[in-house]
């Protein structure tokens, strides 16, 4: 058997065309949203993805707001210019791409973002508020990958799911997302220390790679037919390299590739929070 392929891509084209429709619709009763992105450093790989962010507004027609900071800034500053976005009412959400350089702490300035315009859903006010169940901008790329399952046909209700990975962004995000009644999944979430991996993926229905690590997840540890979904992104002179190994593909009944599948929905999500945030501003 080969996989299908879950194309992000092509799903985050249809929904960049939706999100495109709601802004039309912002535009006439005179809402232009905008997301600005705080980037510190010159990380080429960071520098990449924050450039991408910004060509995706333009399709959609939000605005950008770009703040760029040398690699040596210290936390009075970075903390200033948070503070300006915060008061900037042409910006309706932002993130600061993670991970900050060493002097700076990633939870902390992360916590110096107005909730409400918490464009990654990370802040831990709505972190909280995805425990409690109360409505809030989600986290990109768990928002992108229940969205890549749901509109593919996945079945996510009962399903046994096995997420391997804890970090913030992506693995525990993800297992409070898929246990929440409206997708009602039952999930295994796994780590480093988990003592004997391959028992948990086998028994899974819809496996999900987010721990960094290459090639991490074989064929063998694959119940034959299971959806694999790979987050997992490591750039190497061969290129960018996932964490489920090539031999997955042979075993899998769907699979979510590195790159064109998680990554592109992630970045939708970001746009399709910011047009969440400015919808607020009609209803209010
Ligand atoms: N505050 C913050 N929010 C983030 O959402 C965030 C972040 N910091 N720091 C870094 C990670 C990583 N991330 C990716 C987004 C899209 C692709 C993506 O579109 N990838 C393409 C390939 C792009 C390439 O070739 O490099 C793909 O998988 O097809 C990848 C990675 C968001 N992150």
């Amino acid at each position: 058997m080969t996989a299908q392929i879950l194309d992000g891509r092509a799903l985050a084209t249809t929904i960049k065309g939706e999100l495109a429709e709601r802004v039309a619709k912002l535009a006439e009763a005179g809402i232009v949203p905008g997301l600005g992105t705080v980037l510190v450093g010159d990380d080429p790989g960071s520098r990449s993805y924050v450039a991408g962010k910004h060509r995706d507004c333009a399709q959609v027609g939000i605005a950008s707001i770009q703040v760029e900071l040398p690699a040596d800034t210290g936390a009075d500053e970075l903390a200033a210019r948070i503070a300006e976005l915060n008061a900037d009412p042409a910006c309706t959400g932002y993130i600061v791409q993670l991970p900050l350089p060493p002097q700076l702490d990633d939870n902390w300035a992360l916590g110096l973002v107005d909730p409400d315009k918490d464009a990654d859903g990370l802040h831990p006010a709505n972190l909280g508020n995805l425990v409690l169940g109360v409505p809030a901008p989600l986290p990109c790329t768990p928002k992108g990958i229940v969205e890549l399952l749901r509109r593919n046909g996945i079945e996510i209700a009962g399903a046994e799911v096995c997420i391997v990975g804890r970090g913030t962004t992506v693995g525990r995000p993800l297992g409070l997302l898929l246990t929440r009644k409206s997708e009602n999944a039952t999930v295994t979430l796994c780590h480093t220390g988990t003592t004997d991996l391959a028992a948990h993926t086998r028994n899974a229905d819809i496996v999900i790679a987010a721990a960094g690590r290459p090639g991490l997840v074989t064929g063998d540890m694959i119940r034959p037919g299971a959806v694999c979904v790979d987050v997992g992104i490591t750039r190497t002179d061969a290129g960018l390299v996932g964490d489920l190994d090539p031999s997955v593909r042979e075993v899998a009944g769907w699979f979510a590739p590195v790159p064109g599948g998680v990554g592109p929905m992630t970045r939708a999500m970001l746009l399709s929070n910011v047009v969440e945030l400015a919808e607020r501003r009609l209803e209010a």
